[in-house]
């Protein structure tokens, strides 16, 4: 990246701070306390950075605390994240949003989400699809198909929709992750992820890279996640697609096409 340009990120990336300290300031968004959290334990990570189980305070009270990088395109989803998230009222099958926390020493923000005790789908059917009769199937279904006409209603789409973004708490679906652009999928490095998701999307933007994602993409990606809820299979399984190792042809061009 030639210095001019890097000179440009910075700049774009500072407008989106000032908009999170702004916010922050004038109380649009919850601020928390980094030095409050106690017991902080890894979950995972992702193309935005990691992902801690954290106390508050020393309370029962359990939050997920998702860094990010301060780099112009993570910054400006997070604050189309931020948006979306004031904009739709609290959903129960939606991951809430609680605010902001700052490692001062890095100046790195994470947000505060909600935690779910049962990680993602992809985990939780892994461990307890044999446990499900047709009742909790028909639930989980029930509960995702409405938390995205909860989005559509409110002309939000997702986009995104794929077992790793949704989470489990309680039994209960939590649509995560929502109004993140492609973007986020171009910066991810890690290239299994990014074929693991091809199974949900849009067979219209595989063949057409100019096409639009929308309302009906989501649905799209709902039937194949209800087709993973009621096997209990990962989509597509029998096709090499997901394995670094093993791409085929086809795989290599479908993702040089997307990403
Ligand atoms: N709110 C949460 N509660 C519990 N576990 C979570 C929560 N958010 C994320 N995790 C865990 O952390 C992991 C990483 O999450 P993250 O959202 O950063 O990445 P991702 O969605 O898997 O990938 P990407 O951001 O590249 O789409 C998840 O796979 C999940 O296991």
């Amino acid at each position: 990246m030639s210095k001019e340009a890097k000179k440009t990120d910075l700049k774009e990336s500072n407008i989106y701070i000032d908009w999170l300290e702004k916010s922050i300031n004038d109380e649009y968004i919850n601020y928390y306390n980094y030095l409050e959290f106690k017991n902080l334990n890894p979950l995972g990570s992702g193309s935005y950075g990691r992902v801690f189980r954290a106390n508050w305070k020393n309370t029962d009270g359990i939050f997920a605390l998702k860094t990010f990088n301060n780099d112009k395109i993570t910054l400006k989803e997070i604050v189309n994240e931020i948006k979306l998230h004031k904009e739709s009222i609290a959903n129960e099958n939606i991951l809430r949003f609680y605010g902001i926390t700052k490692i001062e020493t890095e100046k790195k923000y994470s947000l505060v989400l909600e935690y779910a005790d049962s990680g993602t789908l992809n985990i939780y059917l892994n461990l307890h699809f044999n446990e499900l009769d047709w009742n909790d199937k028909y639930q989980l279904s029930l509960q995702l198909a409405s938390a995205v006409a909860f989005l559509h209603e409110r002309d939000i789409i997702h986009r995104d929709l794929h077992a790793d973004n949704v989470l489990i708490h309680q039994k209960k679906i939590k649509l995560a992750d929502f109004g993140l652009s492609r973007k986020i999928a171009k910066a991810s490095s890690n290239a299994s992820k990014i074929f693991g998701v091809i199974p949900f999307i849009d067979p219209k933007k595989l063949n057409d890279q100019g096409y639009e994602l929308n309302k009906k993409s989501d649905v799209y990606s709902i039937g194949v996640l209800l087709w993973q809820i009621s096997s209990g299979k990962q989509p597509f399984s029998d096709h090499k697609y997901d394995n670094a190792g093993n791409m085929n042809q086809t795989s290599v061009l479908l993702c040089k096409k997307l990403f």
